[in-house]
């Protein structure tokens, strides 16, 4: 049947469901004349201060608070959601007119990512409901490790057998290792031979993860004649390229197992490898079998207010995982462009792609818009040279095949491909240069959730990750891709901008918000005030943004159905993270952007006892446990200067005297909020007389012990200057 004729006649794929938002936009305004009224008031009564330091200082913060909230308000304010309707495809269009698909899959360290995870994940998307023979799965192994190979030649074994089980019974939890560990068969519900069948099943999952786990545990035979011969003296960072086609869906069948491919690109000295980035790229570049779209691993954000908000501008950030693109998108066009590629030796291909007429003919349909017929389409097999040769560290040299970091000989600043090099958030870079060409996205979010990805288990490991992140966003601030730049020069939405500013300004809050933690202990200290007296009517004003911001908080977390426990959980990390790993990224880019130092992609290490989703809040259930990471010392230091005030203020009351004076001079609001802190780095607190890894190493006690005193007594001593 004719696709369009049974388009136009059937129900949607999707709609935009808008929500009413009236309540939180008053509470919001609310929220905002307050700030705003707290400002004003500082300014008025500056003059009148003993001490303008703390007032001035509490002044800056708040403004910043301020525009902070401004950012988030326009993030909010209008709220819609898509609804997708994934099973009316096929009433759309037959299942041979599937675009086909190439699926990526990026590892780079066996030990930090290991090797079952990533075949969890492999396995996981070799059985997605599609046909088969419309998918292509590459695995990029930056770490260059047989294990890997070995690993992805065992699991496409057992694929062999899993995908099959998983179609036949409708498995919906496709990576076993989550599979077998929430499901067993109940005895009377399910039948005798499907029963039979999972044991067997689980039986051979435990044989493969046995497999990988002992091969992990030994040194890899890399015998010059078999498969492996290729990885006998490589080094991880000096290698040629890789590629291994470990299956091969010959016939084109759609039951049996999609192309698997092994791919670890070309590294060397000479030239940088980009991290993630720069892998996603040779995937982009070797998958050359003419697709028309491809998509990553997989992870789910929690961020439910700002996507709400975001669907009602251009749509969802690029969040590097479980992510769609069309590879026209990825190879730099634009919504309404109008790409005459003629034949595959014309300049602007050449200019574009490069002298490999492969990569040529791919980049030339794809930007044409065609999708490959299937029967069109050529095994993986048959172009392992030309992919050898765009997946070699100097291809895309001289191409605008990413050189993005600078701007080349084009004209166009938007004239870029490919992932985006210049952040360690490359995925936030690469989304706002989509964005900013124009292009719309949007969430796709069916219940239950179909891919899960790894969540940080241990707080080390989500020091490392929010770092990164915190780097990253601020890094595309320095970059051609800043938002309001796309948004002058191109076509990023203004509205939309100003949201990806607000995430470019994580690392940034870091500053305000230590600022603004140590001032309650200051002005106890040094018996100054930075808030109104408790006896001032001035001093409903910061109380009501502090009680009505969190009853709004608790009211957003609750309608989501989020635990109270939870809610606590995640305020206090907000401003632990805040004060500790975004501040180290804060000054990591100001390091880079003053050229005194280089950035680093720190991977995330993987805990297969992880999954973000559904199992957040029993991660964060989990005790802190510490290392000796100086990250977690201004953390330490500001815990430690308001447990020092607190102490302070404690002997000041018992030296007041008469009753009337006690009010007077008893710094009721810098009290509280220094209680405040202390809760919410009530973790630390427990760390600082914890024992083992539960235990804040000594060492950095005695760091953090030292700058809070010396904090203090500089306190002590400036404090009749200000
Ligand atoms: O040289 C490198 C470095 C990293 N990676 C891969 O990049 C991915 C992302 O790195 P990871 O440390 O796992 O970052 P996460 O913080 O866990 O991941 C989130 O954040 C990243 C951006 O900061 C995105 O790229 C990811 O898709 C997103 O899930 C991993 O699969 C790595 O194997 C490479 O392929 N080559």
């Amino acid at each position: 049947m004719d696709t369009r004729t049974r388009g136009s006649d059937s129900p949607p794929l999707r709609e935009k469901i808008v929500i009413n938002n009236t309540i939180p936009r008053v509470i919001e305004l609310v929220i905002l004349s307050l700030l705003v009224s707290l400002l004003v008031y500082r300014v008025v009564t500056l003059k009148d201060q003993d001490h303008h330091f703390p007032w001035l200082l509490a002044l800056l913060c708040e403004s910043w608070f301020t525009f902070n909230r401004i950012l988030v308000m326009n993030a909010k304010w209008f709220q819609c959601r898509t609804k997708t309707y994934p099973e009316r495809l096929l009433d759309r269009v037959n299942e041979s007119e599937f675009p086909a698909v190439d699926i990526f899959v990026t590892t780079a360290d066996p030990i930090l990512e290991p090797s079952m995870i990533t075949m969890n994940t492999v396995l996981s998307l070799l059985a997605v409901d599609y046909p088969a023979n419309k998918l292509a799965l590459y695995l990029s192994d930056d770490a260059c490790s047989p294990l890997m190979f070995y690993s992805l030649i065992e699991t496409t074994k057992f694929a062999k057998n899993w995908v099959p089980f998983c179609k036949k019974y409708n498995i919906q939890v496709r990576a076993p290792f989550r599979y077998f560990t929430l499901n067993s068969p109940s005895m009377n519900d399910e039948s005798l031979e499907f029963q039979q069948e999972w044991k067997k099943m689980k039986n051979e999952y435990g044989i493969l993860y046995k497999k990988i786990e002992i091969a992990a545990q030994s040194t890899f035979p890399c015998d010059c004649d078999s498969d492996f011969g290729v990885f006998a003296d490589v080094y991880r960072s000096n290698h040629p390229t890789i590629i291994k086609v470990v299956s091969e869906n010959k016939e084109g069948t759609p039951n049996e197992l999609p192309h698997v491919i092994y791919i670890s690109r070309e590294k060397n000295s000479k030239h940088h490898h980009h991290y993630k980035a720069g892998a996603m790229n040779v995937l982009v570049s070797t998958s050359l079998r003419g697709n028309d779209k491809c998509t990553f691993d997989a992870k789910r954000r929690l961020r439910y207010y700002i996507a709400n908000g975001v669907s009602s501008m251009q749509g969802a950030f690029y969040a590097g995982s479980n992510c769609f693109h069309r590879r026209k998108v990825i190879y730099g066009s634009s919504p309404n462009d109008e790409i005459k590629t003629g034949n595959t030796d014309n300049e602007y291909l050449h200019k574009m792609f490069g002298k490999s007429n492969e990569m040529r003919e791919s980049g030339a349909q794809a930007l044409s818009g065609l999708n490959a017929k299937t029967e069109n389409r050529r095994i993986p097999s048959s172009f392992i040279e030309a992919a050898i040769q765009v997946a070699g560290s100097s291809y895309e040299y001289g191409t605008a095949w990413v050189i993005n970091d600078r701007l080349l000989d084009f004209n166009d600043l938007y004239f870029q491909m490919g992932w985006m090099y210049g952040s360690t958030a490359e995925d936030f870079l690469t989304g706002i240069s989509i964005h900013g060409r124009g292009w719309k996205s949007v969430y796709c979010m069916p219940e239950p959730a179909p891919f899960l990805g790894c969540t940080p288990v241990t707080y080390p490991v989500a020091l490392i990750q929010q770092k990164r992140w915190a780097t990253g966003l601020f890094e595309v601030f320095f970059t051609n891709k800043n938002p309001l730049l796309l948004t002058i020069n191109g076509k990023l939405w203004f509205r939309h901008a100003l949201v990806y500013v607000l995430l470019c300004f994580w690392a940034v809050r870091s500053v305000p918000e230590i600022c603004y933690a140590v001032l309650p202990a200051y002005c106890i200290i040094t018996n100054s005030r930075f808030l109104p007296e408790i006896s001032e009517p001035a001093f409903l004003i910061p109380m009501g943004v502090f009680v009505i911001h969190t009853l709004y908080k608790l009211w957003e977390v609750k309608r989501l159905g989020v635990s109270i426990r939870m809610w606590w959980n995640l305020q206090t990390m907000g401003r632990v993270n805040t004060m500790t790993a975004w501040l180290f990224g804060y000054w990591n880019v100001v390091l880079k952007v003053l050229g005194l130092s280089q950035m680093v992609f720190d991977v995330t290490p993987k805990d297969q006892n992880s999954s973000d989703g559904d199992d957040i809040e029993d991660a964060d259930k989990g005790r802190f446990t510490y290392d000796s990471s100086p990250m977690i010392v201004p953390g330490v230091v500001v815990l430690l200067v308001n447990l020092t005030a607190l102490v302070n203020g404690m002997s000041g009351l018992v030296n007041i005297g008469s009753r009337e004076n006690w009010l007077a001079g008893f710094a009721l609001g810098e009290v509280f909020c220094s209680v405040f802190v202390i809760l919410c780095f009530w973790e630390y607190l427990k760390g600082l007389f914890g024992n083992g890894k539960y235990g804040i190493p000594s060492s950095t006690i005695w760091k953090s012990g030292g700058l809070a005193l010396l904090f203090v007594q500089l306190w002590r001593r400036s404090s009749q200057w200000f």
